[in-house]
């Protein structure tokens, strides 16, 4: 088992230089973005109203959203009441205390994706709109429950894509994990229903269904995830025991809108949020901490199979902010 997975598996930071580096690196753009649109302000005059209003609009351009924002913004009035002054020229100053904050948002959301179903196997619906790396998730999430000895198994549940159905289907095969699908086109509960029962008969540990994400019908979608949860229930009253909504950090304020939108039709239990790599977006997953305080399970950081992260409050924080 790789450091990586098993710190995913327990929510704690796994030792190892490469870890801590690809995650940094993911960060970069969302730390230098944050940093830069500080760096305007910091160090120009003392630590006054204006000041902190010019902090607190740039976190808001950073992604963080306006509560986060807010209560940064707090934190440091706050300090400088406390401390006397901080001196504004201290910019790694204003940065911890940027850090503790953000730490402080994202700890209560903190909660990797355990296996505790009881009996199996423990059913998680993923859901979210197409290209936001849902079908590269499940495939991250299927690696990462092989590795803790799990037994996978997948439900191509989105029959909606040929596509869908073949991608899924070649991630099954290269990870060697069982996957019940359907027909193009065929009844998404009917692939979900065949795959708990073989999932149950197999002693299967976890079954990973794949949905379709057609957010521009909302009242098929609400109607479709219905039905799949009433086909789980006839099963198993306790599925599906997660709903996890895949969200893409490349959207920024849109992924909000995208919780806004899911927690409504699909009764969101926690969120993946992807493509964390690359983006100056990351500043979105404190405001969706902040503002929806849904469980975060884990990040993805790249497009290989282990570049799932776990969602580690104080580290990520430190890095966000540019001080890890
Ligand atoms: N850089 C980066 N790319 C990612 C990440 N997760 C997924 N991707 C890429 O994003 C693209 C879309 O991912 P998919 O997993 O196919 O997304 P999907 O939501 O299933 O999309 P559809 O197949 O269109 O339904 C692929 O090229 C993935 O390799 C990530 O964390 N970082």
């Amino acid at each position: 088992m790789s450091d990586d997975n098993q710190a995913l598996g327990t929510g704690a930071q796994a030792p190892g230089g490469d870890w801590s580096e690809r995650l940094f690196g993911g960060f970069r753009k969302t730390s230098e973005r944050l940093t830069g649109n500080l760096s305007g302000i910091v160090g120009k005059s003392r630590l006054d109203d204006a000041q902190l209003d010019e902090i607190e609009d740039a976190l808001i351009m950073s992604d963080l959203g306006p509560r986060a924002a807010a209560r940064i913004r707090e934190r440091l009035a706050q300090e400088r009441f406390e401390r006397g002054e901080i001196d504004s020229g201290d910019e790694r100053a204003i940065m911890e205390v940027v850090a503790r904050e953000i730490a402080d948002i994202l700890r209560p959301v903190a909660k990797p994706l355990d296996i505790v179903a009881f009996p199996r196997p423990q059913v998680i619906l993923t859901i979210g709109v197409n290209g936001s790396g849902k079908t590269t998730t499940i495939a991250k999430l299927a690696h990462l429950f092989q590795e803790q000895d799990y037994a996978v198994m997948l439900a191509a549940g989105d029959t909606f894509r040929a596509a869908a159905i073949g991608q899924l289907g070649v991630w099954a095969e290269r990870l060697d994990v069982p996957i019940v699908k359907g027909p193009e086109g065929g009844d998404p509960a009917s692939v979900v229903f065949d795959a708990v029962k073989a999932a149950t008969d197999d002693g299967t540990d976890v079954l990973i269904v794949d949905t379709a994400g057609r957010l521009q019908n909302k009242r098929e979608l609400m109607d479709e995830l219905a039905k799949i949860r009433r086909v789980l229930g006839r099963l198993n009253p306790e599925a599906p025991h997660d709903v996890v909504l895949v969200l893409d950090a490349t959207n920024g304020q849109n992924a909000l809108s995208q919780i806004e939108i899911f927690k409504e039709v699909a009764g969101v239990t926690g969120l993946i949020m992807t493509k964390l790599d690359g983006t100056a977006r990351g500043g979105v997953l404190v405001a969706a901490a902040e503002q929806y305080g849904l469980p975060i399970h884990a990040i993805g950081v790249g497009e290989k199979i282990d570049d799932l992260r776990p969602f580690n409050p104080d580290l990520l924080a430190r890095v966000i902010a540019g001080i890890a």
